[in-house]
């Protein structure tokens, strides 16, 4: 099994609630999502955010890079720099998962794990600039990885989905209010996982 096992019953965990996520499994082809990846992993000018936690300064342990419409509101509230301007295959991939989504996304955060050891810890997307009910496109390609989630008020509820290559996960209605979401670290050897499409309206 290629995945880390946080959960014992890691993988697709029975009673994920559906309301607020969904996992589409293969929408891109296997072989278009391994090029895409690659051009991605290539071309991005990807950067590594220094974040204050407590008293320290840390390094998130993960690539990203933002992208988003140049001309509608001030992205530089929320991640500090000009976004990146959308590239052919950014378009063709909102193009895919919108009319699934249901929604008209302005932006996106690549997010590059280069292998086990990149992660993002336990958080909420939770941002005053995302709205109060938030629904957030997130296409894997590369490595599947765990998405784990657990809930605010009782850490002991908790799921996990196998994001695969070439898969869409929609968070969507409470997920941002009432649950925590990771990508946790694994001690296995992993490929890369690139690019969490995760656009935001
Ligand atoms: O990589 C993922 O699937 C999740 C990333 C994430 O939660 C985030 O960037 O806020
Ligand atoms: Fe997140």
């Amino acid at each position: 099994m290629e995945q880390l096992a946080f959960f014992p019953e890691c993988g697709q965990t029975k009673g994920l609630p559906i309301d607020v996520l969904e996992y589409i499994p293969n929408l891109f082809e296997a072989s278009l999502g391994a090029a895409l990846m690659e051009k991605f992993i290539k071309y991005t000018h990807w950067t590594q955010k220094i974040v204050n936690m407590y008293d320290k300064q840390v390094i998130t342990p993960r690539l990203s890079a933002w992208f988003a419409d140049q001309d509608t509101y001030d992205y530089t509230s929320i991640r500090k720099s000009a976004p990146n301007r959308w590239t052919p295959e950014l378009l063709m991939i909102k193009r895919i998962v919108e009319p699934i989504a249901g929604v008209t996304f302005n932006s996106v955060l690549l997010n590059y794990y280069r292998d086990g050891k990149d992660s993002v810890a336990w958080h909420s997307d939770n941002e005053k600039a995302l709205g109060t009910h938030p629904t957030i496109a997130s296409v894997t390609f590369g490595q599947v990885r765990a998405f784990d989630i657990r809930n605010k008020a009782d850490h002991s509820e908790k799921y996990s989905v196998r994001l695969e290559h070439g898969s869409l996960l929609l968070m969507k209605g409470d997920l941002q209010s009432k649950w925590e979401h990771r990508i946790a670290k694994s001690t296995r050897h992993m490929k890369p996982r690139n690019l969490t499409f995760r656009i935001v309206i």
